[in-house]
């Protein structure tokens, strides 16, 4: 049987005045996958995530959510929001409440729940983004990382079925990056289907299980490892190949590692 798909989108044709970006893109999310969104600078991943979420409007394509198709009425736009939310690269985008509990309600309030369910999803989202302690605190004195986190907690109270996550880890200092990627460790444990966005090849590898890259105005998709081993699209792309892959055809080890790990117990392991 066919794998169920959350979201997909098809002839995503789309852009700003005077510059068509996306131009035929397409991509296919199953349930609970994890997908790295590849691409050069300015090739258009912003754009797609943007057109995925609603945000913005493709000028042709359609955009399907568990097989149902994004119309342009409200009704229809407010309820692919509740399912499909939008991270943004820069947390100051998207942070406007005086403090950190006022902002992540922010969505929650405008679903109309009542005030104990608000409150519960504030606990629960802070908790799962590891940010619980931070709930009395203003947002304008929060770290770069910190804020981060809050932004994604904001959409993590709409309780999306798919998180679409721009530059997530862009900024943060190691262990702000390994705090981020738990935190997306907890939410796809809850079955939360996540695109995460990025320029790191080698976190891509690592984290993804499927990756997309932005092209000409058009993605490929595929497993992460078949994607980050094929040198021509890398190089079209202005990517470079993932150390561990790097390593292992250096090596002549004829399997495609995404963690050290891989690559010891290829060492390791008699032939
Ligand atoms: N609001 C806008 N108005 C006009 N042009 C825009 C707008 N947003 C993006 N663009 C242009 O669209 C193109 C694609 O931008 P987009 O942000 O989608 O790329 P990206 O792949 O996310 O880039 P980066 O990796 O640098 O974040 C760029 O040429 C950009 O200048």
């Amino acid at each position: 049987m066919a794998e169920a798909l959350v979201l997909r989108a098809t002839g995503l044709h789309a852009g700003y005045l005077g510059q068509e970006v996306l131009r035929g893109a397409g991509l296919e999310l199953p349930t609970g996958c994890r997908l790295a969104l590849l691409g050069a600078n300015g090739s258009g991943k912003t754009t797609l995530l943007r057109c995925l979420s609603g945000a913005h409007r493709p000028s042709s394509g359609t955009v399907e959510v568990a097989g149902n198709r994004l119309g342009s009425g409200r009704g229809a736009l407010r309820e692919h929001r509740r399912r499909v939310q939008l991270v943004l690269q820069d947390p100051d985008d998207q942070l406007f409440s005086a403090d950190v509990s006022q902002d992540v309600s922010f969505g929650p309030m405008n679903l109309g729940l009542p005030p104990d369910e608000v409150r519960a999803r504030v606990r629960e989202s802070l908790a799962l983004l590891g940010v619980s302690h931070l709930a009395e605190r203003p947002t304008h004195q929060l770290s770069y990382g910190e804020r981060k986190r809050v932004a994604t907690a904001g959409a993590v109270a709409m309780r999306p079925e798919v998180l679409l996550l721009d530059e997530p880890t862009a900024g943060l200092d190691p262990a702000g990056v390994h705090e981020m990627l738990a935190a997306l460790e907890r939410l796809i444990a809850q079955g939360t289907t996540v695109v995460l966005a990025t320029h790191d090849v080698d976190l891509a590898l690592a984290w993804g299980e499927q990756a997309a890259v932005v092209l000409d105005g058009t993605v490929r998709q595929g497993p992460v490892t078949d994607i980050l081993a094929d040198q021509t699209l890398l190089a079209a792309a202005r990517l470079h190949r993932p150390w561990p892959l790097e390593l292992a055809a250096r090596l002549g080890l004829g399997v495609a590692p995404r963690h050290l790990d891989d690559i010891v117990t290829a060492l390791t392991t008699p032939h």
